[in-house]
């Protein structure tokens, strides 16, 4: 990563080495996020970091340098939540681009008609106190009523020390449910590991319960080809094949130490999914239903 002048920083590149894995047409980046620009969309004075800017087009050179057709935009707690950044991204993308809003709980319905109108098709709960200064369940929820009537599903981050605590809340939800990156397991404890078998638990409870696989670079130090990474998350993938959705994470928000390298990430693809058949429902038949219903 580096820093510039103003102490904004950068965690991402713009020419990621080549990906050996070609995914199959139609695939779907599914967790990747907008940072500004800063001169037209200025971050939220609660940001936890600043990052310099990483617009539509730089996003959209990367979805086709990797060999992607579409991205699903999620709001990055940087701009609050003002979803401006995130909905100029989906304007650009010439229909290629849906996004996850983080909202107000006082939003009202015009608004959050507004944002159906502009592409986004679910809102993000953020648990992560290094990201948020709070996450009020009870309006979470009422919120999570009140998107229902849209067709949208919740999007939710937290780590998994908080699963247990986060059950009760999870159980209230009356719509589909996405997790971010597996609720963050410890990926060295294995594939029975008491953090994943946990999830597994929580997959379990519901069958609308969705989650992304996604970010090695975070969850697995040792860094590529992310060994213990792949050997915790194929069987979840194996066994859970139509409730699964894979994303760069680019331009990989807030990491602070290393500067992933998102070739070496779409190369863990084959590694967690290894046939055609389970590439194509995670890149393309589930995001598809998710986030293009209509087409789908
Ligand atoms: O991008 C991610 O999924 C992960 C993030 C950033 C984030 O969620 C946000 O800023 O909203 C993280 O762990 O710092």
């Amino acid at each position: 990563m580096s820093t510039d002048a103003d102490g904004r920083i950068r965690s991402w590149t713009l020419t990621p080495s080549r990906p050996h894995f070609t995914p199959p047409a139609g695939a779907v980046d599914a967790h990747c996020h907008v940072f500004g620009p800063m001169a037209e969309f200025p971050f939220s004075p609660k940001a936890k970091y600043l990052p310099q800017d990483a617009g539509p087009e730089a996003l959209f050179g990367l979805r086709d340098r990797l060999g992607f057709a579409r991205n699903v935009i999620v709001q990055a707690s940087c701009h609050g939540t003002d979803n401006s950044a995130t909905l100029n991204a989906i304007a650009r993308s010439d229909g290629k681009a849906r996004g996850v809003a983080v909202v107000d709980p006082a939003i009202g319905d015009a608004e959050l008609d507004m944002l159906h109108e502009g592409g986004i098709r679910g809102v993000r709960f953020n648990f992560l106190k290094r990201l948020v200064d709070d996450a009020p369940k009870d309006k979470f929820l009422e919120v999570a009523h009140r998107i229902q009537r849209l067709g949208w599903h919740v999007v939710v981050y937290f780590e998994a020390d908080i699963l247990d605590e986060m059950k009760p809340f999870l159980a209230a939800i009356p719509t589909p449910i996405v997790i971010d990156h597996m609720g963050r397991p410890d990926v060295a404890q294995g594939p029975d590991g008491p953090d994943m078998t946990a999830f597994r638990a929580l997959l379990d409870s519901r069958e609308d319960i969705w989650t992304k696989v996604t970010c090695p670079d975070r969850l697995d130090p040792a860094g590529p080809p992310y060994a213990d990474f792949v050997r915790s998350v194929r069987p979840l993938v194996e066994a859970y094949p139509d409730r699964v959705l894979w994303g760069t994470d680019w331009p990989h928000p807030n990491m602070e130490k290393t500067l992933p390298d998102d070739g070496a990430l779409v190369d863990v693809i084959p590694g967690i999914a290894p046939t055609e058949t389970l590439q194509r429902k995670l890149l393309v038949d589930n995001p598809m239903r998710l986030y293009w219903p209509e087409e789908a």
